[in-house]
């Protein structure tokens, strides 16, 4: 049986009457592996990621994620798939403790205040979104430019997280504009 649990074939996205971000895109990614999603600013990273989440349909080709075309509307696709997307948000009012009881995958060892989220700096939110979307059990992984907002040593957690989530069996689709998390956590990259 094949570990293939993200997989599109021919996927394509036209943006107004003529400009593909891009088409004819072929991609597999089975568990415990990861697809790096890389190019500039505008090259349609957060949009394939989006398609792959079912936020927005594909102009022509097709996706399949966890067993199914991807719909985020559907709570068991939810469930299977764990993302954190620019418009990923905290709950102000919860601590970071409170959030991981509200994900279900126990308390991971980190060493943020326990404060409510509102008090946190900006890379202190973004690295409670990250361990939310690690923690939370998963089957597929999905992380729009993870390393944005987080300092040095959190960038060096980050590569670790992955890893140790690849090695739990996920599958892992990341856009990133950081060259040392690609090379330290892909097994294959598409530019796009
Ligand atoms: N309906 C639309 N009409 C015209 N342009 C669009 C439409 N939808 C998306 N675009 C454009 O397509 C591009 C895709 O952006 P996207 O966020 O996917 O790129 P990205 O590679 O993630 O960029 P970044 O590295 O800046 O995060 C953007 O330039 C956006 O303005």
């Amino acid at each position: 049986m094949s570990d293939v649990i993200v997989s599109a074939e021919g996927i394509g996205v036209l943006v107004g009457d003529e400009r593909w971000l891009f088409r004819d895109l072929d991609l597999a990614v089975a568990r415990g592996r990861c697809l790096a999603l890389t190019g500039e600013n505008g090259s349609g990273k957060s949009t394939l990621l989006r398609c792959l989440y079912g936020v927005q349909d594909p102009t022509e080709g097709t996706v399949e994620v966890a067993g199914r075309t991807p719909d985020e509307t559907d709570a068991a696709f939810r469930r299977d798939v764990s993302v954190l997307f620019d418009d990923s948000a905290v709950f102000d009012e919860f601590t970071p403790g409170q959030h991981f009881d509200l994900l279900g995958g126990g308390q991971p060892a980190h060493d943020l205040p326990e404060v409510p989220a509102r008090g946190l700096s900006a890379g202190q939110r973004r690295r409670l979104l990250l361990l939310g979307a690690l923690t939370k059990p998963h089957k597929v992984l999905l992380l729009d430019e993870p390393e944005r907002a987080v300092d040095a040593a959190g960038r060096d957690w980050l590569k670790q997280m992955v890893n140790a989530a690849k090695g739990a069996g996920s599958a892992v689709v990341l856009a990133s504009h950081f060259p040392p998390l690609v090379d330290a956590v892909a097994d294959e990259v598409i530019d796009l």
